[in-house]
Formats: structure tokens, sequence, C-alpha cells
């Protein structure tokens, strides 16, 4: 029996482009275990993902913030404390940096994503000065966010409602968000473009990158079941 998995999305099913690699509507509808899709993405992004792949819709989203499972969501965290950082950081003239419409944040629920471009150092300065929020950086936004929330605390409530041991799971990532994932999760890869983090936390660093490193380790674990 092949594991279930907690994937990671941008950077590990993605193209260096940030395209969902087309390997993931090969490998991934017909796993046959569950599959968690854990993302710092807002809650629609992993759902349509699921969604379109054939899967159940199973995922965390927000960096732990929104866990979606059997049809019940669960949300945690502080988004006021969230926008109230963000706020003052633009009263400080920074800027968010996703120009008009914002879908990033649009169907945010629980915390605040600032484009890679924003001034990280203000931003981190003002975050400072509030308790309980901390600056996530996944290479690909920084998020704003409870210090509680993680994927890996999202994790154990998801595998708890699957009736799984979190420690069942094998997760696959490629940023700081994922460290908590891999804490959880019995076996852990970091995809060879993976932060500094990451690589630390994971048992193994996958010797390609991007979909190359995680179709191989999805390989190998097919091979480890036949
Ligand atoms: O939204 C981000 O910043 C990163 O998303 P990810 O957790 O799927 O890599
Ligand atoms: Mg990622």
């Amino acid at each position: 029996m092949v594991p279930p998995l907690a994937l990671d999305i941008d950077g590990t099913l993605t193209t260096p482009t940030g395209r969902i690699d087309p390997r993931a509507f090969e490998l991934l509808p017909a796993w046959d275990a569950p599959i968690v899709f854990a993302t710092g993405k807002a809650f629609p992004y992993p759902v349509a993902l699921a969604h379109f792949l054939g899967r159940e819709e199973t995922v965390i989203a927000e960096n732990g913030g929104v866990a979606y499972v059997n049809g019940e969501t669960t949300v945690v965290g502080d988004p006021d404390a969230a926008r109230a950082v963000v706020e003052a950081f633009r009263e400080r003239g920074g800027e968010i940096g996703w120009g008009d419409g914002d879908t990033v944040n649009r169907w945010r629920e629980t915390e605040v994503a600032l484009s890679t471009d924003a001034d990280e150092a203000l931003l981190r300065e003002v975050a400072a000065a509030v308790d309980d929020v901390e600056v996530v950086d996944t290479g690909y936004a920084y998020h704003v966010k409870s210090t509680g929330v993680s994927k890996g605390r999202a994790l154990r409530v998801v595998a708890d409602a699957l009736g799984l041991d979190p420690a069942a799971f094998v997760a696959v990532g490629d940023s700081e968000n994922d460290v908590s994932t891999f804490g959880v999760a019995g076996e852990s890869y970091a995809v060879a473009n993976a932060d500094a983090a990451a690589r630390e936390a994971a048992d193994e660093v996958a010797g390609k990158g991007f979909m190359d490193g995680t179709a191989a380790v999805l390989a190998s674990l097919r091979e480890r079941a036949r």
C-alpha cells in the first residue's frame, strides 16, 4: 500500500515558472491513499486543484489557518491581528504589492499575504511590535499570520478526521512553511529547490527540484509498496 501524502503546492507540484506541472495530473489522480494538499495559498486554490484532479477535497490552506476534510472546515488564527500589522505597514508607506484586484488575499480568512516585492525589513519591524503574529517567507509570498497556526497542526486535525495516524503520512515540501508538516508526518522530503529551513527539517533532500524531485519521491514510494 502506498502511504497517504501531505503535499505542498508551490515549489513542489509546480514548474520553476509557477505552473502546475502536468505530471501532477498523471501521478496524483490514481494515488491509492489519501492526499492532503497543504499550502500557504487561500482556501479556493487547493480545493480547485483537488477538484480538477478528481481527488477528495482534503486540504490545508493559509499555512494551516484553514483545514477542510470530510466536508468540514476548521478555521484557526487571528485575522484581525494580521490585518492590523498590514494596516500599520501601509501607514508607514509599505505596499502589499499585488496590484489592483488582489486575488491573493480576496478569499483569505486568517492571514494576509504580501508580494515578495514588499519591503520585508519594514514588514518584520512592524510585525515584531505585535504579540502572537509572525512573518513567514515561503519564497512566493510573505505571510503575516498567528504564531500558533501551522500546516503541521492542521495535518494532525485532518489525519484525525481521516482516522489516520499523522505519522503514516509522507510529506513533500520546499520552504519554511513546510517545516511543521515535516515534524508531524512520519517521513519527509524537501525538493532540491527548497530553502534552508525545509532542507534542514526534512528527513531527506531530493536530488532534483520542483516536480522532478516530487515525482522521484512518489516513484520510490510506489516501488517500496510493491
Ligand atoms: O502561498 C505561498 O506563499 C506558498 O504556497 P505553498 O505553501 O503551496 O508553497
Ligand atoms: Mg511551497
